[in-house]
């Protein structure tokens, strides 16, 4: 069953908590985003799992260098699961790893930036990574014939664990489901949604409606 991420694209610990505790319900994956991470540091990370400790805890750290030691001090405030970037040296993903088998806990890689995301995919999932993330950015939304289509005919090709996220709504979240989607994530759809609940209960219903072959 395809797991649901709130990405929580916030930028106080306070508004992070109040949205948590309004879509805990419906949701697998608790994502504190980099912006969050960055405006906070990573004692959100700390009280997110201490206010959810049944959930799992996903620290969007985008981990470019040092892999060990960034992955190391997100696990050990909290966090179940971190991103690392797949444009980056093998070093770092592989070092990350490390730090996850240390601690039992688990990598993403996140495809932000990587021209060949199916192979690149193919490529980290040898390292022991968890899932890789297909992930169009907020910006590369922005721009001009984007579509999660993309992100999710990759998903299919790839034939790895993976994760859908940019730009995922109650519109697309089945096909993410129907591509065989390890992890739908959707952020906007969530926290931008006049009632955040509601939304991220729709969204769990539409994942729950889908079978897949
Ligand atoms: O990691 C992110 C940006 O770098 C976002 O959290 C991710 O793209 C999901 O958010 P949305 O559903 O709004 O695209």
């Amino acid at each position: 069953m395809t797991k649901l991420q709130v990405a929580i694209d916030l930028l106080t610990t306070e508004a992070a908590l109040e949205l948590a505790h309004k879509v805990a319900p419906y949701v697998d994956i608790i994502e504190l985003g980099t912006p969050l991470i960055k405006s906070e540091g990573l004692k959100v990370v700390t009280a997110m799992k201490a206010a959810f400790p049944d959930k799992l805890i996903f620290a969007d750290m985008k981990i470019a260098d040092t892999g060990f030691l960034e992955a190391e001090i997100a696990f050990l405030a909290g966090a179940d699961l971190v991103t690392v970037m797949g444009a980056v040296d093998n070093a770092t993903i592989k070092g990350a790893v490390e730090a996850a088998k240390k601690h039992g806990k688990k990598v993403v890689v996140d495809t932000i930036g990587v021209k060949n995301r199916v192979e690149r995919a193919q490529e980290v999932t040898a390292f022991g990574v968890a899932f890789v993330e297909l992930h169009a950015g907020l910006d590369e939304q922005t721009l001009a014939g984007y579509s999660v289509q993309t992100l999710i005919s990759e998903g299919k090709l790839a034939k790895v664990p993976f994760s859908v996220a940019g730009g995922v709504n109650i519109d697309t979240i089945k096909d993410v489901v129907a591509a065989g989607a390890d992890v739908a994530v959707a952020g906007g759809a969530i926290y931008g949604a006049e009632d955040p609940a509601a939304a991220a209960k729709a969204l769990k219903e539409a994942i729950n409606s889908v079978t897949v072959a």
